[in-house]
Formats: structure tokens, sequence, C-alpha cells
């Protein structure tokens, strides 16, 4: 038993020295061991095994004097010059995570499923992040606050700022018009702000159609269809028949859940769970090797 440890500990230290031996410039020439045996020893084909197979091919050509390394009980700033005398270069202290760069995020759902609710309170719990304020010609609710819920302007107003090619996504909700400014986008990007951009379903495809993969599209949808109902009956904001187109058409646009990146639900007396979700996908995309580069 004891003879069978020892020999254990001799293998690892010989697969660790002829791993050094092959990726350092320096290595000792006291150890030559057996690559076959060594690929026995680390039969998976784990990144050891192709570290150990690169090594092989390319090693021998940088084998230089032996310097020996301080043993890892020396002191550890002596450790330290000493790996990075052997690796012939200092440690870098620069960030291995890719940087995460700003982003789009486009928030979307049914009317009712508590879009602003979210937004909300994704801004109070969170930071570095902008709330586009959209342009709407339609009247302000009662609590909302210009400049801060929505730009509110007349149609003629609205108009020209088509004209002028300063939206990036407009559209025409409920004979009300919505549209996105570019220029706040752009300005808050350049701040290194995350965007948060408030559409509607029909808005969310045409904003894919222009950003493509370039932001990440998020759908919120309620618990169920009845849940929803209710959110928007005691919203108190709509007339009956108001209420009727937009059940029906909420009906429509929960068909279009899969054209999103995500979907979280937003339930009822659930909201803060549903910003954390929300705020777990922005984490997650920031963590992203690949980062999405938005394009306007
Ligand atoms: N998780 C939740 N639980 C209970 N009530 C909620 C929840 N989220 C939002 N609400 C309420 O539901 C109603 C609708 O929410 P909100 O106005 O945010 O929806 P919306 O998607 O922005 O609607 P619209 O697109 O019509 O403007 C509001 O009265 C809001 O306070």
């Amino acid at each position: 038993m004891i003879l069978r440890q020892f020999y254990v500990i001799l293998l690892k230290t010989q697969t660790n020295f002829y791993l050094l031996s092959k990726v350092l410039p320096n290595p000792s020439p006291r150890f030559s061991p057996d690559p076959n045996r060594l690929r026995f020893l680390n039969p998976k084909g784990s990144f050891g095994s192709r570290l150990m197979a690169s090594a092989s091919r390319s090693g021998d050509a940088r084998r230089r004097n032996y310097a020996p390394l301080p043993p890892v009980s020396a002191d550890k700033a002596e450790l330290l010059r000493g790996l990075e005398a052997a690796l012939g270069s200092p440690f870098s202290s620069d960030p291995l995570s890719p940087p995460a760069s700003p982003m789009i995020i486009v928030i979307s759902g049914p009317s009712g499923v508590g879009k602003d609710a979210v937004i909300k309170r994704l801004q109070e719990v969170r930071e570095g992040i902008h709330f586009v304020v959209t342009a709407t010609s339609r009247a302000q609710r009662p609590g909302e606050i210009d400049g801060k819920d929505y730009y509110f302007v007349s149609k003629e107003e609205f108009l020209s700022m088509i004209e002028r090619n300063e939206l990036l996504e407009y559209a025409l909700v409920y004979g009300e018009y919505k549209g996105i400014p570019k220029q706040q986008i752009r300005d808050f990007m350049a701040k290194g702000y995350d965007i948060i951009l408030r559409v509607d379903v029909q808005g969310a495809a045409t904003l894919r159609r222009i950003l493509g993969n370039s932001a990440v599209f998020i759908f919120l949808v309620a618990e169920s269809e009845e849940a929803l109902v209710r959110r928007l009956v005691d919203r108190k904001t709509e007339t009956s028949d108001m209420l009727l187109v937009r059940i029906a058409t909420a009906r429509e646009e929960v068909k279009c859940t899969r054209d999103f990146d995500y979907a979280v639900v937003n339930g009822e007396g659930r909201l803060d769970a549903a910003v954390k979700l929300v705020e777990s996908i922005i984490d997650a995309e920031k963590a992203r090797v690949s980062q999405r580069s938005v394009r306007l």
C-alpha cells in the first residue's frame, strides 16, 4: 500500500515536471518521462493532455539552461519572482475576462403585463442603466411625468421627428404614435450605460430587424392570460372597448415569444423576482465571451 502511494506520488511528480519541461523555456534536463506513459496517466483527453500534446510538439525547440525554481515553502515574493523568471515575463494584472461593453436591452410584452413596473423597479435597484424615454403622442396618464415616463408630444411634433429621421423606431399604437429617439441611445452608450428600450411587441419585431442580435430581447409575460386580464382591469386606465382590443391583441402577441432571447414571468405580486431575473440576464450577457456589438 505504502509502495503504491509512493509510486503514485512519483508518477504525479513526473507528470508535473513533464508539463513544466514542455511549457517553460528552461526545463529540467533531469526528467524526460516517456510521453506514452503520461498519456496513460491522463486518459480522458482533458485540457491537461491537450496541453501535453501541444507542448510535446513545440517544447524541444525551446530548451534553455535550467535555473532551479524556489521551493513552494520559499518566501512568496521570491517564489513569484522565480516563476516570472522561469516564464520569461512578469505576471500581468490585466483582467482575464473580456471587457463588458454597453448593451441594449429591449423589454417588451403585452399591454398591462408590467413593462413599466419592471423597468421602474430595475432603475431603482441597478446602476449604470439608462431607460430611453420614448416619445409618444398619447395623452399623459395621472401620475406620469413628462420627460421621465415619456416625452409627451403632439401628433404634429411627432410627425416632424419622423421627418428629421430622429427615431430609431416608431409605430402607431391604438391610434397614438410611439417612437425611440436615436441620439439619446448614442449619448448614454458613449458614457458606458446599458440602454433599456421599452416597446410593444410589434415594436420589438421592428427593432429585431434593425438591431438583429446586437441587442438582447426580453419578453415579459404574466403567469396566465387570466392574471394579465385582471391586472389590466385593476389598472383602471382603459375603457371596456379598449380592454377588449388589448386582450385580443395580447392573445396574438404571446405567440411571438420565440422571437425573443428570453421570456420572463412577471407573476402576480412577484415583481421583484421578475426584476431579479432581468438583472441575471444582463449579468450573464456581460459575461459572454463574444459580446454583442451594437450597430445603430
Ligand atoms: N408583478 C406584478 N404584480 C401585480 N401587479 C403588477 C405587477 N407588475 C405590474 N403590475 C401592475 O399591473 C398594471 C400594469 O402594469 P404596467 O403599466 O407596468 O404594464 P405595461 O406593460 O407597461 O402596460 P402598457 O403597455 O399598457 O403601458 C399596473 O397597475 C402595475 O402596477
